[in-house]
């Protein structure tokens, strides 16, 4: 689904330059629902964004369900990113002045779907994220938790390959926390929904099927065998009890 070589990000600064991604390489199945940590400043959020095509690397390449995307223009990168990917974000991005309804069925009308497919469509995904009951409140009215909600419906609609979530939890306390993280658990199950997102919350760990560790701009591969192994040894102390 998702295959990354040797992705490197360097931000420059006038004359100061930061090596934020210094070699990543990484594959992504489909379905799968992958975590990325790391500590603060570890390049989680770079990648993220540039399996997103929401910036490009300084060099490698990225393909995804076939296509390099890394060779793509400006236009043909936002094509994609409306036809194949969906994105949730910690501050939600929602549009205040419009309804839950609309803040979803405009994300599948400005891909050109019929408007009345669009608002079905919509209604659907809504149902799904349990917001069934306010699909005509303004954004204002929702708690947090109900406008990640939205959020999530919205990079869904258009039943997009990847989701992509950037911290989502953020803003949330525990309680919504966990709503999140179980209905994206759910959509990852129920529709194989591939799911690739950013956390440093250690709690987090156990909604992932995978989780790929940054460190200083690179994978954290040593911590990616520790937890390898702990989870295996979690698995045969299960097994024997
Ligand atoms: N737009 C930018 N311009 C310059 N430097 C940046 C930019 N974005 C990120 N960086 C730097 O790149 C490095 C990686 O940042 P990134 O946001 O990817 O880390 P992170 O692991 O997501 O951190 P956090 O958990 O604190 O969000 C950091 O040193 C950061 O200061």
């Amino acid at each position: 689904m998702i295959e990354a070589r040797d992705l490197r990000k360097i931000y420059r600064m006038g004359s100061v330059e930061v090596a934020a991604l210094k070699g990543v390489s990484l594959a992504i199945d489909d379905g799968e629902f992958v975590g990325i940590m790391g500590p603060s400043g570890s390049g989680k959020s770079t990648l993220l964004h540039q399996l997103g095509l929401l910036d490009t690397p300084t060099s490698g390449s990225i393909v995804i369900s076939g296509t390099d995307v890394s060779r793509l223009d400006d236009e043909g990168r936002t094509l994609f990113r409306l036809m194949h990917l969906g994105y949730v974000f910690q501050d939600y991005a929602l549009v205040t002045d419009l309804d839950v309804l609309e803040n979803v069925a405009i994300s599948a009308i400005v891909r050109g779907r019929p408007v009345d497919e669009c608002y079905a469509a919509a209604r659907e995904v809504l149902e799904r994220v349990g917001l069934g009951r306010r699909l005509h409140h303004l954004i204002g009215e929702l708690s947090g938790g109900e406008q990640q909600r939205v959020s999530i419906a919205r990079a869904l609609v258009n039943t997009p390959a990847i989701v992509f979530a950037d911290e989502p939890c953020a803003n949330l306390d525990t309680e919504n926390s966990q709503i999140v993280l179980d209905l994206f658990r759910r959509i990852n199950r129920d529709l194989g929904q591939t799911i690739v997102m950013v956390s440093h919350e250690p709690w987090h760990m156990d909604y992932f099927d995978r989780i790929v560790f940054m460190k200083d701009g690179l994978l954290d591969t040593e911590r990616m065998r520790e937890e390898g192994l702990r989870a295996k040894q979690r698995m045969i102390i299960e097994k024997v009890d």
